[in-house]
């Protein structure tokens, strides 16, 4: 089907929250002494807003198409990934049909593979991407779950990501994951401390309930190994992002050491086919989290999730608001969703990229309905009373 030709590609950049969600003021529990990489340098241990967490900010693409649709995404990116879409990616869109995704897909990620292939360059790749199936939507009347093959599901449910399992559980998540809070500078005393959170956190929630831990980095492999060893009285459910993301031999050997019964994730900050590929072939993980924000977008998830089925593994996307919704919607092997407390104290339900999308559907009970994704494209609008900057307009 041929649709009114792609006129223009802009990016621009917003501060404060949103797609960028560490981006978050003082005493928000996800910059609250959170053990990561740079935890062995004391200047940079007690907030990852110290050591640039937030540096980027949030980046929105916009496609426009001849008839005057506008599709529209987030994800974390700022300045420098607007100027790789403005100043190079957007070659590749302009003048295209808005239906030729998967061409526009490949020539950006070739086009930029000799300075791209992770990180930065992908985040944009993954922009201009989900823009891209937003305006397709727009265009069809079709949300995005309809053009990827329809739900497999009447509803979504998710675990909840943040400092307070134990109101998730009174919220109905299905689980709660909470963050590490010491990392192996701080020694043996400090892993005593994380595993006595655990099990505090275990009493308050019962046996039955989901309870995961979020390492986001801060391992290495014989320090994890003996945390999920002595974290496992507490039935830990999964043990996530431990290592670095290169380090697929120490998730190889980390899967293999962990307790019988306890699960290694990892993936958030993984990207495209080929990542994920060594991730799956190297049996480093038992669920793969992609972020679609940040692993090609969705077209890109997409093979990501049918390599990922051909392995038997689940798909459990990083949380992402109504970007990851609409895949994990359709997929059979992705039964459940994330979603982050974004409320400071995590003791409300507000919506995952505030302020950025108005009418962000968010968890009731722990679920949502299908029926609430059934709008045009990802079924969200931009904030435009928003102070939207575009950095790089020719
Ligand atoms: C809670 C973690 O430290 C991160 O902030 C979180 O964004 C990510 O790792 C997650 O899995 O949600
Ligand atoms: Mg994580």
């Amino acid at each position: 089907m041929t649709f009114p030709k792609i006129i223009d590609v802009r990016a621009y950049v917003l501060r404060g929250g949103g797609a960028d969600y560490h981006d978050q003021s003082s005493g928000h529990w996800i910059d609250d002494n959170i053990a990561t990489p740079m935890s062995k340098y004391p200047n940079y241990r007690e907030s990852r807003r110290s050591f640039g967490i937030n540096a980027l900010g949030t980046l929105v693409v916009e496609v426009e198409a001849a008839n005057g649709t506008i599709g529209f995404a987030v994800t974390t990116g700022g300045e420098p990934a607007a100027y790789i879409v403005e100043k190079h990616l957007s070659r590749f869109i302009k003048g295209q049909n808005p239906a030729d995704i998967e061409i526009m897909w490949d020539q950006m990620y070739f086009a930029s593979q000799y300075y791209g292939r992770k990180g930065l360059v992908i985040n944009a790749i993954s922009g201009v991407d989900l823009a891209l199936w937003d305006l397709l939507g727009r265009l069809r009347q079709e949300p995005v779950h309809a053009m990827i093959g329809g739900a497999v599901r009447d509803e979504l449910s998710f675990y909840a990501t943040g400092s307070r399992p134990d109101l998730a559980k009174e919220m109905g998540f299905i689980g709660g994951k909470m963050p590490l809070r010491y990392a192996p500078i701080e020694g043996n005393a400090g892993m005593q401390k994380a595993v006595d959170d655990i099990g505090e956190m275990r009493s308050r929630v019962g046996d039955d309930f989901w309870l995961m831990l979020d390492c986001w980095m801060a391992l290495d492999l014989d320090y994890a190994t003996r945390l999920a060893i002595a974290a496992h009285e507490h039935k830990l459910k999964w043990i996530e992002e431990a290592l670095s993301p290169d380090d697929y031999w120490g998730y190889q050997a980390l899967k293999k050491a962990v307790p019988s019964g306890m699960l290694v994730t990892t993936g958030e900050h993984e990207a495209t086919r080929w990542g994920f590929r060594m991730l799956l072939e190297m049996e480093c993980c038992d669920i793969i989290q992609p972020d679609v924000g940040w692993c090609g977008g969705l077209t890109e998830l997409l093979k990501i999730s049918s390599l990922a089925d051909a392995h038997g593994k689940l798909v459990i996307p990083h949380g992402s608001s109504v970007y990851s919704y609409h895949f994990v919607a359709t997929r059979h092997n992705s039964p459940f969703a994330e979603f982050l407390m974004m409320a400071p104290n995590s003791d409300k339900v507000v919506p995952m990229f505030s302020p950025q999308l108005i009418g962000e559907p968010v968890p009731k009970n722990g679920r949502l309905s299908i029926s609430e994704l059934d709008k045009p494209g990802f079924g969200v609008e931009l904030d435009r009373t928003l102070n939207l900057h575009r950095p790089y307009k020719d």
